[in-house]
C-alpha cells in the first residue's frame, strides 16, 4: 500500500522500487472480449438472484414525444379580437387615447408657434453657417492644415486640387439655388396674401426646427407612461428561491436553476406577463400561493400585480404566474357592459367582473345558485347586487330581496322587488324565513306544473328560457338573501331556514328558482353544511382562514390551491369564482355605486311597467303618500302616546286618508319611513281585540318628530 508518509531513508524521500512493485501488482493486461463476457454473465447472475435490474425500458428512456392530439391549440385570433365587448373596449381606448393626444397638442399650438418663431432666427443663422461651410469645403480644412504642418507637399497639392474642384461645382450649385430662391421669393411676393403667410409659416417652422436646442424638444408630452420591467426566467427563479419553500430550496441546492423549468416561453398576455412554470417535484402551487407577498417581493412588484394560479389539469406543480403592469385594484376596469341596457334576458350569461388580465368574466343564473362570502367590507353586497340587477332588468323575472343587516345595502333595487325586507330585527328575519317557506311551496307548485306539461314542450323536465317566458308560474324567480348568517344563525328561525334553503337549492335549480346567498360569517353555524355543499356557483372574496375558504368555495378548495386567503387589504371586490367555468377564476366584480344602481333600477321599473309585470312593490309609496306620510304619521300619535305599534299607526292612517292609505301594510310603512332614519323598536301595548298586553314592532313618536324637523330644515336650506 502507498502511504502519505515520505521515505525517511532515501535522500529524495521516494522509494521507487516499492512503487514499481505496487503498480505491478495492480496493473494487469485486460482481455476485452473475456471481460465483456464476464460482465454479461454477472448481469445475468444478478438478475437471477434478484440483484439490481434495469427497470427503465429503452422506450421509457427516450425523450417524450409531443402528444399532438392532446396538445392545446393556440387561438388563431387573440382573445381580445374575438370578444366584441373587449374589442369595443380596445377601440374605445384607442379612440380616447388619440383624441386626448390631439386635443392636448391642439390646445398648445400657440405655444408651439411662439417657440418656433423664437427659435427661427437661430435656425436661419445655423442653416447659413452650414451652407457656407459646405460651399467652401471647410470640413476638409483641418486635414489640409495637418499636411502643411507635416510639410507633405504632394499630399497638400492633392487635397488643394480636390478642394478647388469641389468648391467650383458647389459654387455652381449654390448659384443655381440662389437664382431659384430669388425666383421663388419674387413669386411669393406676387402671390396672394395667404400663400405669403403660408410660406412664412413654413419657413418659421423649418428654421425654428433647425434652431431648437438639442435638450429642449418643441412639443410637450401628452401622456406620461410608466416603464414596466420585463418578466424573465431569471427573475422568476430568483423570486421562487426566496420564498422559503423547503422543496424548492432543496431542489435548487442540488440542481441549481434547472430545478425550476418553463414549459412555454414567457409571453405578454393582456396588460402583463405570463410565465408557465413547473415547480420541482413534490412542491405544489398552493405552497407558492400561500407566500404571494414574498413572491411579489422577490419579483420586485406590487402585491396587486402578482397573480399565481395553478393548472391542476397538468399537475399540482404547474404554476401559471401572471404579473400585471398595474395592481388589479388600481387598474382601470371597463364600465359594466349592461350599464346602458334597458332590458336584459336573464337566461343569457351576464358580465360579472374582470379577471386579472382585464378579460370579462361571465356568469349564468339559470340552473345554479350562488353563494358569496368574505370578511366584512370586501364587496359581498356589491357582488350580489349584480345578479339581482340582471334579474330586475328582465321584466319577466321576479325578484325577492332580503338584507338582514339593516344597513339598506339593497334599498336601491327595492322598488323592482316583488318582496323586499331590510333590517337586523326579528321581524325581517321572520319575513325572510316566510319567503323561504313560500319559495319551497313555489318549487312544489312548479314541479306540479312541469309534470303536467307534454313531453315535447318540456322534454328535460326543467324550466327553459322559452317556458319561463310562455308559461304562467314558470317565470324565473331570483331570491337574494344578503347577510344570510343573520337568518341561519337565528336561535328561533335558523334551523328551519337552513333546511328550507337546502331543499330550495336542490329542487329549485331546475324549476327556475334561483337562490343567491351572501354571508360575512361562513362558518358551520352560520352557513348550514347542506347549503354550502350544494350551491353550484361560489364567489369568495377575502377570508382569513382555510375553514371559511372551504365553506364558501367547497371542500378541498384550499388544498387544491384555490385560496381566497391570499387576497390582501386592497383587494376589495376581488375574489375567487368557482363554478362559472371549468377552472376557478380570480375575478374583480364590476362595481356600481348607489346612484348608478338607482338609475338601473328605475330603468328596470319602467321596463316592468311597460311589460305589465310590476308585482305590487312592497316599498313603493304613491307620491301623495310619500309627500304626507311623515306629517300624517306624526299626526296619528296622541299627545300622551310616546310610542305606538306599527299596525295601530297603519289603522289610524287608513282612517285618516282612506284614498291614500287604503293599501298600506305594516311592511310598507316601515320601508317607507326607513329612508328618513325611522326604525322600529319593541313597543309594549294592549291588543284592543283581545285586551291582552304584548310586545310588538312599533315606532317612537320622538324619532318621527325629529325626522319632520330635519326634513323641514333641509327644505329650508335648499329653498335658500
Ligand atoms: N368591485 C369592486 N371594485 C372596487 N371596490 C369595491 C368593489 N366591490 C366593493 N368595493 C368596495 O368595498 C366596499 C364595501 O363593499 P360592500 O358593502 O359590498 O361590502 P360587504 O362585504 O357587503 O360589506 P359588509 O359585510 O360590511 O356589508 C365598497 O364601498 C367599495 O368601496
Amino acid at each position: 500500500m502507498t502511504s502519505n508518509e515520505p521515505d525517511r531513508d532515501r535522500p529524495d524521500g521516494l522509494d521507487w522500487s516499492r512503487y514499481e512493485t505496487e503498480l505491478g501488482d495492480v496493473a494487469e493486461v485486460v482481455d476485452l472480449d473475456a471481460a465483456r463476457e464476464r460482465r454479461q454473465r454477472d448481469d445475468q447472475a444478478d438478475a437471477d438472484d434478484g440483484g439490481p435490474t434495469l427497470v427503465d425500458s429503452p422506450e421509457a428512456q427516450r425523450k417524450p414525444k409531443l402528444d399532438r392530439r392532446g396538445a392545446q391549440r393556440r387561438p388563431l385570433v387573440p382573445g381580445w379580437l374575438r370578444s366584441s365587448a373587449e374589442l369595443r373596449d380596445a377601440a374605445v381606448w384607442a379612440a380616447g387615447y388619440a383624441g386626448h393626444v390631439t386635443a392636448y397638442h391642439a390646445l398648445r399650438l400657440p405655444k408651439y408657434a411662439g417657440k418656433l418663431a423664437l427659435r427661427a432666427p437661430v435656425g436661419l443663422v445655423r442653416s447659413a453657417g452650414r451652407a457656407f461651410r459646405w460651399l467652401f469645403d471647410l470640413e476638409g480644412e483641418p486635414v489640409r492644415q495637418a499636411t502643411v504642418r507635416n510639410e507633405n507637399a504632394e499630399q497638400y497639392l492633392h487635397l488643394s486640387r480636390q478642394r478647388d474642384r469641389r468648391v467650383r461645382w458647389r459654387g455652381m450649385v449654390a448659384l443655381a439655388v440662389t437664382v431659384a430662391l430669388v425666383v421663388a421669393v419674387v413669386a411669393v411676393l406676387l402671390a396672394p396674401m395667404w400663400v405669403r403667410w403660408a410660406t412664412l409659416a413654413a419657413l418659421v417652422g423649418l428654421f425654428g426646427t433647425f434652431g431648437a436646442p438639442a435638450d429642449k424638444p418643441l412639443i410637450d408630452r401628452a401622456v406620461v407612461g410608466t416603464q414596466v420591467a420585463r418578466l424573465t426566467s431569471d427573475i422568476v427563479i430568483r423570486a421562487l428561491s426566496v420564498l422559503g419553500v423547503a422543496g424548492i430550496n432543496q431542489a435548487m441546492a442540488k440542481q441549481g436553476n434547472g430545478a425550476v423549468t418553463f414549459p412555454a416561453p414567457i409571453t405578454r398576455d393582456g396588460p402583463g406577463w405570463r410565465a408557465d412554470v413547473d415547480l420541482p417535484p413534490g412542491v405544489t402551487v398552493g405552497e407558492v400561493m400561500d407566500r404571494r407577498d414574498k413572491l411579489a417581493s422577490g419579483l420586485g412588484r406590487p402585491l396587486g400585480c402578482v397573480w399565481p394560479e395553478g393548472n391542476a389539469d397538468v399537475s399540482p406543480s404547474r404554476l401559471v404566474l401572471w404579473v400585471g403592469d398595474q395592481p388589479m385594484a388600481a387598474s382601470r376596469q371597463p364600465a359594466w357592459p349592461l350599464l346602458k341596457a334597458s332590458t336584459v334576458d336573464m337566461a343569457k350569461q351576464f358580465p360579472f367582473g374582470t379577471d386579472p388580465r382585464g378579460r370579462i368574466v361571465y356568469l349564468e343564473l339559470p340552473y345554479t345558485n350562488v353563494l358569496i362570502g368574505s370578511i366584512p367590507g370586501y364587496g359581498k353586497t356589491a357582488a350580489i347586487q349584480l345578479p339581482m340587477l340582471v334579474a330586475a332588468l328582465d321584466p319577466h323575472a321576479e325578484v325577492w330581496a332580503y338584507e338582514l343587516k339593516g344597513t339598506g345595502g339593497l334599498d336601491p333595487i327595492a322598488k323592482v322587488c316583488a318582496r323586499y325586507g331590510s333590517g337586523a330585527d326579528d321581524d325581517t328575519a321572520e319575513a325572510a324565513l316566510q319567503a323561504l317557506r313560500d319559495l319551497r311551496a313555489e318549487c312544489q307548485q312548479r314541479a306540479a306544473i312541469i309534470k303536467k306539461l307534454p313531453k315535447d314542450v318540456c322534454p328535460d323536465n326543467k324550466v327553459t328560457a322559452d317556458l319561463a317566458r310562455r308559461i304562467k308560474g314558470l317565470h324565473w324567480l331570483v331570491a337574494g338573501l344578503d347577510e344570510c348568517q343573520e337568518l341561519f344563525a337565528h336561535p328561533e328561525f335558523g334551523k328551519e331556514a337552513g333546511e328550507l334553503a337546502e331543499k330550495i337549492i336542490k329542487l329549485g335549480r331546475a324549476l327556475g328558482v334561483i337562490l343567491l346567498l351572501a354571508t360575512q360569517r361562513p362558518d358551520a353555524k352560520s352557513l348550514p353544511t347542506g347549503v354550502s355543499a350544494n350551491v353550484g356557483t361560489r364567489y369568495c372574496l377575502r377570508v382569513m382562514g382555510q375553514l371559511e375558504n372551504d365553506m364558501v368555495l367547497g371542500t378541498s378548495a384550499y388544498r387544491n390551491g384555490i385560496r381566497a386567503t391570499m387576497f390582501a387589504k386592497k383587494d376589495k371586490g376581488v375574489g375567487y369564482l368557482v363554478g362559472a367555468a371549468d377552472e376557478a377564476q380570480i375575478v374583480r366584480t364590476f362595481y356600481l355605486d348607489g346612484p348608478t344602481v338607482e338609475k338601473l333600477a328605475a330603468r328596470a321599473y319602467a321596463a316592468r311597467e311597460s311589460a305589465g309585470t310590476l308585482t305590487a312593490p312592497t316599498v313603493e309609496t304613491p307620491t301623495a303618500r310619500r309627500e304626507t306620510l311623515l306629517e300624517d304619521t306624526l299626526a296619528v300619535f296622541r299627545a300622551d302616546e310616546p310610542k305606538l305599534w306599527a299596525e295601530t299607526i297603519v289603522e289610524r292612517l287608513t282612517a285618516l286618508r282612506p284614498d291614500v292609505y287604503a293599501e298600506l301594510t305594516r311592511d310598507h310603512l316601515m320601508a317607507a319611513l326607513k329612508p328618513y332614519g325611522i326604525t322600529t323598536t319593541q313597543v309594549w301595548g294592549t291588543d284592543p281585540a283581545t285586551g291582552k298586553g304584548a310586545n310588538r314592532r312599533g315606532i317612537d313618536r320622538a324619532t318621527v318628530a325629529d325626522a319632520v324637523a330635519e326634513r323641514n330644515r333641509r327644505r329650508g336650506d335648499s329653498a335658500a
